[in-house]
This record gives structure tokens, sequence and C-alpha cells, in this order.
């Protein structure tokens, strides 16, 4: 049986993109989820998304880490599914889905895709870092000597160090000025720095709005693979209408027998 897969990228977070309408993929086969991620004996991603039919939105989002288990919210994984969805014919400039965490908004125009996260209200201020959970677990960390910063060793002993075999994304921050912020991202499940994460980017703009490093509602994340923006509403302690906004784009097409 061939199946047919597309190839999208968001600022460089890359992900397998399979239509899974019609229930036809192995969601249980772990081994082969992997494989197709494994950038050297399969096509190469940092996760797998199906694509599924809901009864009550336009679609449902199924994610799974590059270690071929099934993961958590994947922002950037969000925004490459509404473009799909726009590719397959499923819905034109607006939408709604769900996800591992509920059910989220989201809309287009051109190669930009804007997702709605989920509120967050539970901000956990240590003295050299935040913990927060954007649709996935975050570690948020203000890092000085960015230049030698190595994001894949630290990232690793903070991910098992602190946060054991369930884990942790880490992310790394270095300010350039109020509500600018550079951004590396140890990803969990992953198991090594992507050039970039939603749900990193997103945890980064709230926990440097709680520090007050970001005074306005909107901050910019420059990753690796490019620039993101995140804006929100804060009431008391609740951050609502969380806006995850950037570039998605498909970069292939093709089966795998
Ligand atoms: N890259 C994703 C995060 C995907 C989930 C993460 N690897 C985890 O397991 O928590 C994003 O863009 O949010």
């Amino acid at each position: 049986m061939q199946l047919t897969f597309c190839k999208y990228q968001a600022t460089g977070n890359d992900f397998i993109m399979v239509d899974n309408r019609h229930d036809f993929f192995p969601k249980n086969d772990t081994k082969t989820i992997e494989r197709l991620c494994h950038r050297r004996f399969g096509i190469g991603a940092d996760g797998l998304i199906l694509l599924e039919t809901d009864n009550s939105t336009d679609f449902r989002m199924v994610y799974y880490n590059a270690d071929g288990r099934e993961g958590s919210m994947c922002g950037n994984g969000g925004r490459c599914i509404v473009a799909f969805a726009k590719y397959l014919g499923i819905i034109d400039t607006h939408c709604s889905f769900v996800a591992f965490d509920g059910v989220h908004r989201a809309r287009i125009s051109g190669d930009v895709v804007a997702l709605q996260m989920q509120d967050v209200s539970q901000i956990h201020v240590k003295p050299k870092y935040l913990f927060l959970d954007t649709g996935s677990p975050h570690h948020v960390q203000l890092w000085e000597d960015w230049e030698t910063l190595d994001a894949e060793k630290e990232g690793k002993r903070l991910r098992y160090g602190l946060y054991g075999e369930k884990g942790s994304n880490i992310n790394f921050v270095n300010p350039l000025e109020s509500g600018h912020f550079e951004v590396r991202t140890y990803e969990r499940g992953v198991e090594s720095e992507t050039y970039s994460c939603g749900t990193g980017v997103t945890a980064v703009a709230i926990a440097m709005h709680e520090l007050g490093r970001a005074s306005g509602s909107e901050a910019i994340l420059e990753t690796k693979g490019g620039n993101l923006r995140v804006c929100f509403t804060k009431e008391g302690a609740v951050y609502s209408d969380i806006w995850l906004e950037g570039p998605a784009e498909q970069v292939f097409k093709g089966s795998v027998s």
C-alpha cells in the first residue's frame, strides 16, 4: 500500500503530514513513525502529524514526536496542519480543530498562519527559571553567555536532570530589547535542539511578561528558523487570547511504499 505524505516546515520545525481521514495509518506502530522521522533512514522530521475527521470541528490533529511516541500539543505543527488543511481543500481562511489540549482556532493568509493557544494560568517562578505548560511543558531560562551556549548539552542536562523521564522542553532566552528575544529550544521527544518550537516561544513570551521584560501584550521571538510573533491578553493571573503567528510552508509531497 502506498502512503502519500506531505512535508511542512514552520520556522525550521519540520513535520511529516498525513491525511488520515480514512484511518489507514498504523497509529500504534511506534517503530514505523520513528523510522519515518529518521533523518537518514526515513523522510526526516521533528515529528509526524495525522489529520483526522472530527464531528464538532474542521479536523482532529494527532501529534507524534520524532521518537515515534504520541506527544502533547505542537504549536508549529498546529500551524502546519492548518496550511495542510487548506491545501487539501478542507478549509478556507479560518478554522477550528481539536488537538491534545483541546480546541484551537486558526486563520491563514498566504503562508502565514495564526494559531490560538490555550489559556495559561499556572506559571511556576523559580530563582533561575520559570516552568509553565502551553500545551506542552516548558522550562524557560534567561542565559547570559549567549555566544557560548551549547543548547544541546545544557538542554539534555536539564531535561533529564531536572525533569526525569517524563521530561520537559527546555528554552534558553537572550533578551534583545523589551518584547524582543532570541530563543533556543531543546525539545523533549526529539531529544535534540530544534530550529524553533511554537509552544516554546509561546511559553517564553508569557514568561518574559511575567518577569517584566515584555511590557506590551506581544513579543517577537527570534529562533534559528526565523521569527515568530506571540500576542496575548493578561487579566489577573490568567493569560488568554494567546495567538502564535508565523510562516508555514509545504516543502515536499511524495509517497513511501
Ligand atoms: N515543536 C513543538 C513541540 C512538540 C511537543 C514537544 N516535543 C513535547 O514533547 O513536549 C511545538 O512547536 O510546540
